[in-house]
């Protein structure tokens, strides 16, 4: 279970994040989802202290996530698909497992997983960005999360490919993950998300809310 209390972040005059407060429940897909603009990836970037809120807190079980003994190995993040673009996909995931003090052979591993394995020696820098996706997801998979935060990861996705991540994401929750996913687009939600939080525009709390079933979605 994830808790988000009251998060705000202001940019200069621009309140991105206000007042937002939403809960994610574990062995589900909880669905985020808002315009442009609304706040979607601060909220997330917040949510594993990559930005600093004004105000507000984030618990994982409780626990404010800097506090977490494993962080990488407790939330696993896909926040952008940006990565060393000469280092070959192996490498980039062998070096991220050493940051992550994470065993070397979970490399291979996470690379099948994502159906990577034959572009295992390709440098990164060559992929597609739906390459960088799988890659993205890979290096998240490392620390064998109980819980995925992916911020729209399935853009650059072909139809092939969005259908493979909602069934890995549906699969990861059926066996007691957690997972929140971001999309602007609730008809790309719907298909897989049990759960969804909707925000506005202004990324306010007033109007975001949890669903618990996808029949009951509408568009923000
Ligand atoms: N580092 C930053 N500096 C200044 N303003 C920022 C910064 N990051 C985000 N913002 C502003 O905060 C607001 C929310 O942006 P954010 O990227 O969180 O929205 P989003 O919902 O993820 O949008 P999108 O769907 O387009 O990715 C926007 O007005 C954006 O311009």
């Amino acid at each position: 279970m994830i808790t988000v209390s009251a998060l705000t972040r202001q940019y200069g005059k621009r309140l991105a994040v206000d007042d937002m407060t939403f809960d994610v429940a574990g062995g589900r897909v909880t669905g985020f989802v808002g315009p442009n603009g609304a706040g979607k990836s601060t909220t997330m970037r917040m949510m594993v202290g990559l930005t600093r809120p004004d105000s507000g807190e984030v618990r994982y079980h409780g626990v404010d996530y800097s506090d977490l003994k494993w962080p990488a190995r407790t939330v696993g993040c896909v926040l952008d698909a940006r990565m060393h673009p000469g280092r070959t996909a192996l490498n980039h995931l062998r070096a991220t497992a050493a940051i992550s003090r994470v065993p070397a052979g979970r490399a291979e591993q996470v690379l099948a997983e994502v159906g990577l394995e034959t572009a295992a020696d390709q440098r990164a820098g060559k992929f597609s960005l739906g390459m960088r996706q799988r890659l993205a997801l890979a290096a998240a998979l490392l620390g064998d999360p109980q819980i995925l935060l992916l911020d729209e990861p399935s853009n650059g996705l072909d139809p092939d490919g969005i259908h493979w991540l909602r069934g890995h994401l549906s699969d990861f929750a059926a066996r007691g993950g957690t997972v929140f996913v971001s999309s602007h687009l609730i008809s790309e939600l719907s298909m897989f998300a049990q759960d969804l939080v909707v925000i506005g525009v202004d990324g306010c709390s007033p109007r975001t809310r949890s669903r618990r079933s996808p029949d009951a979605m509408t568009s923000p």
